[in-house]
């Protein structure tokens, strides 16, 4: 055979079997293909029978509910990011007539009520059915899983016991000299930024929650105002800020709380949380070879508390962190959102104003007894707080089988979430509910008798047991600005006020900037 012909033929069959090998790898893709389909379809298949098994859960107990979607639940309107879950809920109350309707949260049914009568029944007089909330902290993290906040009964009561002597009106006395030095500390602070349009009141208003906190937590002085760049105000920023992946731990905390566990997911991002520790650590290990401070601040009161009792370090730590977390941006708004209010009503502004000067005049400084006697500051914070409960919705767990009303149990294990932002809306309630109107508070003895429909620190047992606290750095920090500073509006002031979507606290979504103008120029 001449040596070209057999080339040819070497190079056909090369060929011929080049060609059946691409046959086969065609055709090997083509299964491999249509197995991934046939595996994709079953798992869509079973992740739709699976995340939609419980959606006849209300239909079948006759109760009203928001219809579903496969994954979703209910929730599909916040995954658009155009409200908050405070408001959302809201919305639906309003849609929603009935006494309670259900919701579900993923694929898990929930029951949101919103008749007065029951939730006072709910939060009060049937506790015993509802010691815990729905919401949860990682097991596995041993701060989180001991903030009292996310700890269930038994451990909860256990906890509650032993910080409530925290907040008795002598040790808040005590605190009331730490926080009226950090009000002068934002008055000096705001001075230096006078007659400028656009200042950002919520930052200021951070500031000094953040210093209020460290001092009477943690004993430190956070120097917020001294620096934009300060620690532990940066910390607070990682812990409340708009980041997607704050917003996941934050929602997960509520709404996924098996994930919570499984995945180790914590409220706050590890770094800043174990940053937080090792201040506290650090404090707590002063406090204790050192005899200074004795008795004036949370780690005195603890330490005290730990001596009488066995109080594990750990419970401590978690302690001033859950003092932390709940304290500094509940306070900040609750201040930023009554100072953009007073801005854009010049007239509850100067009355206001008339009545802490007034109280100044008489005795030349500002007391605990004076603050606490001043009414018509009172009913604008009480305002403030039903107009912007910093935290939109309550939520329980029932515990054992529950008769709600003559149609319906309530099942054990079910979530129970109250929409406390609807509830303050409610025009049946509050007459022109977008209008801001201290009077409403002018008699509190009328509120909240036979039912609850101001709740904006919750009720029962499970109240903020803050709350006295929060009050006193909000007023003293409203007593401190009003008494030196006129508020006004800037251009960027914004009206509507609208909510930031990523938080489940209700914060603005651009701040609240307006001008400080001295009273005495
Ligand atoms: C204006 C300020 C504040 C507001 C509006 C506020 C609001 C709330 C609300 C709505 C709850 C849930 C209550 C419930 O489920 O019934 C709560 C719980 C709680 N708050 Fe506050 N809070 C404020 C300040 C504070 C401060 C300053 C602290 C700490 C020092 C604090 C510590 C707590 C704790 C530990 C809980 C959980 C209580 C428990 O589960 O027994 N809060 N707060």
């Amino acid at each position: 055979m001449n040596p070209s012909s057999s080339f040819l033929a070497q190079v056909k069959d090369n060929n011929y079997f080049m060609t059946q090998n691409v046959m086969l790898s065609e055709k090997k893709s083509k299964w491999m293909l249509a197995i991934l389909l046939i595996l994709l379809a079953l798992s869509t298949i079973l992740l739709y029978k699976y995340s939609t098994r419980k959606f006849n859960y209300w239909k079948i107990r006759k109760v009203n509910y928001v219809k579903p979607i496969p994954i979703l639940g209910s929730l599909l309107p916040l995954f658009r990011l155009k409200q908050t879950f405070g408001e959302w809920l809201s919305d639906l109350s309003r849609q929603q007539k009935d006494d309670y309707f259900g919701i579900f949260v993923l694929d898990q049914p929930v029951l949101v009520v919103q008749s007065p009568k029951l939730i006072k029944n709910i939060l009060q007089k049937d506790f015993v059915h509802f010691q815990n909330r729905s919401a949860t902290g990682s097991k596995h993290d041993p701060i989180m899983s001991n903030l009292m906040f996310f700890s269930d009964n038994p451990e909860w009561k256990n906890s509650r016991s032993k910080v409530t002597p925290v907040f008795t009106t002598g040790k808040l006395k005590l605190m009331f000299e730490v926080i009226k030095k950090e009000s002068e500390r934002m008055v000096d602070y705001i001075a230096e930024r006078v007659n400028v349009a656009n200042v950002e009141s919520k930052e200021i208003c951070a500031k000094y929650s953040t210093n209020v906190i460290a001092r009477c937590a943690f004993s430190v002085d956070a120097q917020s105002f001294q620096s934009d760049d300060a620690e532990f105000r940066n910390l607070g920023r990682r812990v409340f800020d708009f980041r997607y992946s704050t917003a996941f731990r934050n929602l997960s905390a509520w709404f996924t709380p098996n994930l919570v566990h499984t995945f180790n997911i914590s409220f706050v991002e590890p770094n800043t949380s174990n940053r937080l520790q090792a201040i506290f650590n650090e404090v707590l290990d002063q406090r204790k070879s050192s005899c200074l401070n004795k008795g004036s601040d949370l780690i005195d009161i603890m330490l005290e508390a730990q001596n009488k009792s066995n109080f594990e370090e750990k419970y401590l730590v978690a302690h001033a962190f859950q003092f932390y977390l709940a304290g500094f941006e509940t306070i900040s708004s609750t201040l930023s959102f009554t100072l953009y209010e007073l801005c854009i009503r010049p007239d509850i502004q100067t009355r206001l104003r008339t009545e802490i000067l007034e109280s100044i005049e008489k005795t030349k400084t500002i007391t605990y007894d004076e603050v606490a006697e001043m009414k018509y500051l009172d009913m604008c914070v009480c305002e403030s707080l039903r107009k912007y409960p910093v935290l939109p919705f309550l939520d329980r767990t029932c515990s054992s089988n529950y008769k709600l009303d003559d149609d319906l149990i309530i099942e054990k294990g079910v979530p129970v979430y109250i929409p406390l932002f609807g509830l303050h809306y409610n025009p049946e309630l509050y007459p022109d509910p977008q209008k801001y109107d201290p009077e409403r508070f002018e008699d509190k003895t009328k509120i909240n008798v036979d039912c609850l429909s101001y709740i904006p620190f919750g009720e029962g047992p499970r109240i903020c047991i803050g709350n006295r606290f929060g009050l006193m750095g909000v007023k003293l920090g409203l007593v401190a600005i009003l008494s030196k500073f006129k508020l006004e509006m800037s251009d960027q002031t914004p009206i509507p006020l609208q909510f930031e979507s990523k938080s489940i606290l209700l914060q603005s979504k651009v701040g609240i900037p307006l001008k400080f103008v001295p009273l005495v120029q």
